[in-house]
């Protein structure tokens, strides 16, 4: 398990993680999200002794990565795949790392075994891809077969089928027990990948839920209906606490019911219905919406008006299961 509590970082006047309070659960893959900037590099760092925290403290199973005597088969880490020997082997280069922790020979063909580098094992480093490359920062962060593995941005750059083929692997892994706490800015990925979400903007908390919950209060419970009595169906639905909005002249957007009640509501009072949609958001959309205000640089582009999404809706505690409870405060203060 992973947890931060309070945990801050300021560089001079710059604060890049703010507050920070969250766990990573074992088990399951958690997605830690949020755009350029928003403090997810700073975190890990901070996780694994790169960095200090100005305030709070961040654990991994309970205690500070520099407490770890051989930290490698505590956690695993991949921060920056480049950061390698490029005029060595993958296998010299594996090896070189077990020996500094007293790692088995044997173990490191098991990792070139597990990312499917065996055949190139003997191959300068230099001459990888960047999908090898990627595939060998895992290896060595598997090589002390740690129990929590901190990964930032691990498809970075991938192909489709390096995208699928550490997702599969991340979601095996998650599923021997591991904590597996991975950064990315692809809301898309994620979704595919994690279960888990821990969600920053500007350093600071903003959502902290399953996918799921992600999922169901960014489509929030916005309806399109269209009837040729649009107009007595609103009140119909408005008698029942829904907020109505007129879109067209026989189109209604509903608020607060379910489109199978305003389906049943219409039906009991004879009104015919020629259309009932649910609002569907893009997960993409869903993340620009909760991190909008978030965002350091924002391209110059001019900002859209916000959607009544239900993604801020809901709010909660600073640990498991909030979304926007942190968003409120990003928009607030930012
Ligand atoms: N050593 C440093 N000195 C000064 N500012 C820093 C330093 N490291 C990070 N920052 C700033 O802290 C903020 C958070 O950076 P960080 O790299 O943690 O964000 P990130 O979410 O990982 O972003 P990205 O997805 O772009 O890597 C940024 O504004 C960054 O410029």
């Amino acid at each position: 398990m992973i947890e931060a509590r309070s945990l801050t970082k300021r560089y001079g006047s710059k604060t890049a993680v703010d507050d920070l309070t969250f766990s990573v659960q074992p088990g399951v893959v958690t997605g830690f999200l949020g755009p350029n900037g928003a403090g997810k590099s700073t975190t890990m760092r901070m996780a694994i002794g790169l960095d200090r925290p100005t305030k709070g403290k961040i654990t991994v199973n309970g205690r500070a990565y520099r407490d770890f005597s051989a930290p490698l088969c505590e956690v695993g880490v991949l921060l920056e795949a480049k950061a390698v020997h490029t005029g060595r082997s993958a296998y010299k280069h594996l090896l070189a790392v077990a020996q500094t922790q007293g790692i088995p020979r044997r173990r490191v063909d098991e990792v070139l075994g597990l990312v499917g580098l065996s055949d190139v094992a003997g191959k300068r480093v230099g001459g990888f891809s960047l999908g090898m490359g990627q595939r060998l920062g895992i290896a060595s962060a598997m090589l002390g077969d740690p129990g929590v593995l901190i990964l930032d941005e691990p498809v970075n750059g991938l192909d489709p089928e390096g995208i699928r083929w550490i997702r599969t692997l991340l979601q095996t892994l998650a599923a021997e027990g591991r904590t597996i706490f991975v950064s990315s800015h692809l809301m898309s990925e994620m979704a595919l990948t994690a279960t888990h979400l821990i969600v920053v903007g500007r350093g600071r908390l903003i959502a902290n839920t399953s996918v799921e919950d992600f999922i169901r209060s960014a489509s929030g419970d916005l309806v399109h209906v269209r009837s040729p009595q649009a107009g007595r169906l609103a009140e119909v639905l408005d008698r029942e606490n829904a907020k109505t909005t007129p879109t067209g002249l026989d189109t209604l957007a509903v608020n607060g019911l379910t489109s199978q009640r305003i389906g049943d509501l219409a039906f009991e009072a004879g009104i015919p219905l020629h259309e009932l949609t649910p609002r569907q958001v893009s997960l993409e959309d869903a993340f620009m919406d909760i991190t909008r205000d978030a965002v350091e640089y924002n391209h110059g582009q001019p900002q859209p008006p916000r959607v009544p999404a239900a993604a801020t809706a809901a709010g909660g505690a600073a640990d498991q299961g909030s979304v926007g409870a942190g968003a409120t405060t990003a928009r607030g203060q930012a």
